[in-house]
This record gives C-alpha cells, structure tokens and sequence, in this order.
C-alpha cells in the first residue's frame, strides 16, 4: 500500500530531526513542504505571527482546530509556560495518527492532548469531559466553513472569557470569507488582520485576530 504525504513527511522528520527538540522538528517539516512537497501546514512565515500571538497571550489553557501532521501543536506547545496546555482537534484519523507521533517525537505530549473528532461534538465536551474551564488562546486551522458555526459553539458553550484571543489562519487562501464578515462585524470581537503569505508559497495570505470582549 503506498504510503500518504503525511506517512512521508512524519518519517522524513523521524529519519531527519533531532528527536525532543521541538525547533529541529519544525525546521525539518518546513525544509520537507518547500523543498519536496507542499504541505498545509501553517508553515515558518505565518507561524512567526502564531508564536508572537501566542507569547502575547501566554495561555494557560490553548484549543487547537485542525491538528493535521501537528505542526502547529508543536509550534504552540513549545511556547508554553509550566503547567499549561494545548488541546488539539483533528477530524482525520490518519492525520491524527501521524500528528501523535510527531507530538510525541518532537517531546511536547506532555502538554499536549490530542483529540480524535468532530469539532462540533469536541467543544461542547471541553468543560465536563476535558476540565475546561476557558480558553485563553483559541486557533483556527480546520475546515474553513467550520471557523463561524465553531465560533458561535465557543461562546454558547461560555468558552470564551473577556480577553480570549482567537487567531485563525488562511483567511484569503483557501479563504474564510462568512468567518470574516461574521468576526469583524460582531461588536463583541475586535479584530486585527496580519498580511502574509501562503504556507511554502508566493501567495498571498493573512491571518485574522479577534479577542473576545466578553
Ligand atoms: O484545509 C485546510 N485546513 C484544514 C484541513 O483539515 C487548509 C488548506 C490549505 C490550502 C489547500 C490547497 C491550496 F491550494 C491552498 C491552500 C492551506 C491551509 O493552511 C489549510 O489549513
Ligand atoms: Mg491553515
């Protein structure tokens, strides 16, 4: 059975990287995606904006919406302070099988924890099930037509507190167009846009941030 993209990059990174040394990890997917084949992952120039966001916030308990080959798990995990965490949504099994492999190579699992499923069934568990109590960081990656309804499910589901910081990627490529009119004209976000470019490409792309007013 032929292998996926994501088998070769993972293996790429297990054969490459330097295991428990989360930056080796990343530069090692980055050096695969723009010098063999592109990946979606958020990538070295979009995820500069990730980690300044992050490092800004400093939260104690971050969501993750779309895990993928976990990328930016690990690009997440590894800003976070002692005793915080990162909770990541992966829908794929395959993508979710490969991107707890990559988590636990990189060293980060013990602040991560991946979880297997629809976001939609996912978020409204985060309390109970998962001891949540708000989310400080929130970050959009998954499927475009999910960022508004999940938004939405957010504050139904009194995850959002005054001050929680949503960051979502790719909002002109492949583009989230209903999340933007949604987010920018809702009173109770203000936003702010960060130009950049697609993952590994010379095209455009931005990143949109909305903090959460309460
Ligand atoms: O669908 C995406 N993510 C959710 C997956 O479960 C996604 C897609 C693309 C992309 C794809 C194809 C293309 F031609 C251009 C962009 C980029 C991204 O950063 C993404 O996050
Ligand atoms: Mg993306």
């Amino acid at each position: 059975m032929n292998q996926s993209k994501e088998q070769r990059i993972l293996n790429f990174v297990l054969q490459n990287a330097v295991r428990g040394d989360p930056c080796s990890v990343l530069e090692t997917i980055d050096k695969y995606c723009s010098q063999k084949e592109w990946a979606m992952n958020v990538g070295d120039e979009k995820g500069l904006i990730l980690d300044k966001t992050v490092e800004e916030v400093n939260p104690s308990v971050a969501l993750e919406l779309g895990t993928y080959c976990g990328y930016s798990a690990v690009r997440i995990a590894r800003l976070l302070k002692a005793g915080a965490h990162l909770l990541t949504v992966e829908f794929n099994p395959e993508f979710a099988a490969i991107a707890k492999q990559m988590i636990e190579f990189a060293g980060v699992q013990d602040k991560v924890k991946l979880l297997e499923g629809p976001s939609e069934e996912i978020i409204p568990q985060l309390k109970k099930k998962y001891e949540v109590d708000t989310l400080d960081f929130v970050f959009l990656d998954h499927w475009k037509d999910k960022y508004t309804p999940d938004t939405i499910l957010l504050q139904e589901c009194n995850l959002l507190r005054k001050g929680s910081v949503l960051l979502a990627d790719n909002i002109i490529v492949p583009g989230a167009p209903e999340f933007l009119n949604y987010i920018r004209n809702n009173p109770r976000f203000q936003c702010t846009n960060y130009p950049s470019h697609l993952e590994y490409m010379k095209v455009e792309d931005a990143m949109e941030k909305a903090v959460f007013l309460g």
